[in-house]
């Protein structure tokens, strides 16, 4: 373990010597979990199966995988983490761990990764594994995130495509149905990071990321929210009338849509003055239930499938 004790202007300057959790935290694994939820979905309800050990491999293939590209986004990024209050704490910001360690840790996680989930299932899976890092590390962190405030919009696909490589894990192909998987978080993560940002925009003002809080105002943001919503809970409802999902999607899609839609009415409907006085608490409690609706959105194409199986329900 390497004891690091560069100064980093602006960082929370702590000189203790790294342990596992400072290189665990690279990770990124409160993000990564949902990440890796998903991801275990679309293993689940993909036809066919997978031996219970292949799929347990695949899995921790797709978390270490996911993780590696969180800490390549840590060691790109490391500048504006600096800068945020929210990621001042950071591993590296606060120079207990080194960049080169952290592009190090990351590249040989991400090549780890991607050769025992070809070598444990398919190249397809793997090579999915391999793109969706690409995306991230690439595609979004390194150009769009400080290109444009479109940024979340496409760099969001990164993160949509887990269900899919779950899906390919077992199958071995891209189908419409996992496509499906994907257009459902592709649609949620807008929404999702959007109602953050309304709390979080002094961190992005400061670091000068060009988030759409920061570019068009949180007027423009809440509107964004509110379109995005509205098209997801479309897409959402639409997904019934597929082979994936039964009565338990269509029960959980319906309560989630319509909760999310109101909270997405609810932060249109608010000003800043209110905002600011009451600590954003709508825009917090929208962040939270935007959590809630993809775990339960994939969890209910799950408990459909087990359904299917029994004779239950049927697709659609
Ligand atoms: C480009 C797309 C995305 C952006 C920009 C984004 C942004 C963020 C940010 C800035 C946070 C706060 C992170 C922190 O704790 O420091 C966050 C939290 C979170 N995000 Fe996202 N996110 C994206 C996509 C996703 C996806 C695809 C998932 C999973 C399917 C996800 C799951 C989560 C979870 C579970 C948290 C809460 C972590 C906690 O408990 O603190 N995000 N997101
Ligand atoms: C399997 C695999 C490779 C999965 C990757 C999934 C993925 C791309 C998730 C995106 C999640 C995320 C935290 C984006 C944060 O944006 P940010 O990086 O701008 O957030 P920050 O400010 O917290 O660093």
């Amino acid at each position: 373990m390497t004891d690091v004790t560069i100064s980093l202007e602006g960082g929370r300057q702590d000189s203790r010597e790294a342990g596992f959790g400072d290189y665990f935290a690279l990770l990124k694994p409160r993000v990564m979990s949902l990440v890796v939820f998903t991801a275990f979905a679309g293993l689940i309800v993909a036809p066919g199966g997978l031996h219970p050990f292949l799929g347990f491999f695949a899995i921790l293939c797709i978390a270490i995988g996911g993780g590696a590209s969180g800490a390549l986004n840590m060691w790109y990024d490391s500048d504006i983490d600096r800068v945020m209050r929210r990621t001042q704490s950071r591993p590296i910001p606060a120079g207990r761990v080194s960049r080169e360690e952290a592009l190090g840790l990351g590249l040989t996680l991400s090549a780890f990764a991607v050769i025992m989930l070809w070598l444990a299932t398919n190249v397809i899976a793997a090579g999915l594994l391999a793109f969706t890092i690409f995306f991230y590390v690439v595609v979004y962190t390194m150009w769009l995130k400080r290109a444009t405030p479109q940024n979340i919009v496409i760099g969001g696909a990164a993160g949509a495509f887990p269900p899919m490589i779950g899906w390919a894990a077992v199958t071995g192909d891209v189908t419409l149905s996992s496509v499906l998987m994907f257009m459902l978080i592709f649609m949620w993560t807008p929404p999702h990071f959007w109602s953050l940002a309304l709390f979080m925009n002094a961190d992005y003002d400061k670091a000068k990321v060009p988030m759409l809080t920061v570019t068009h105002g949180k007027r423009a943001t809440r509107n964004h929210i509110l379109v995005y919503t509205i098209l997801l809970a479309g897409f959402a409802a639409a997904m019934f009338a597929t082979p994936l999902a039964g009565w338990t999607y269509l029960v959980v899609a319906v309560v989630m849509n319509a909760l999310f839609v109101r909270g997405a009415i609810t932060l249109w409907k608010r000003d800043e003055d209110e905002a600011e006085a009451d600590g954003y608490k709508a825009e917090k409690a929208f962040f939270k239930l935007s959590l809630a609706y993809t775990f339960l959105h994939f969890m209910a194409l799950m408990v459909d499938k087990a359904l299917f199986s029994f004779g239950i329900g049927g697709p659609f």
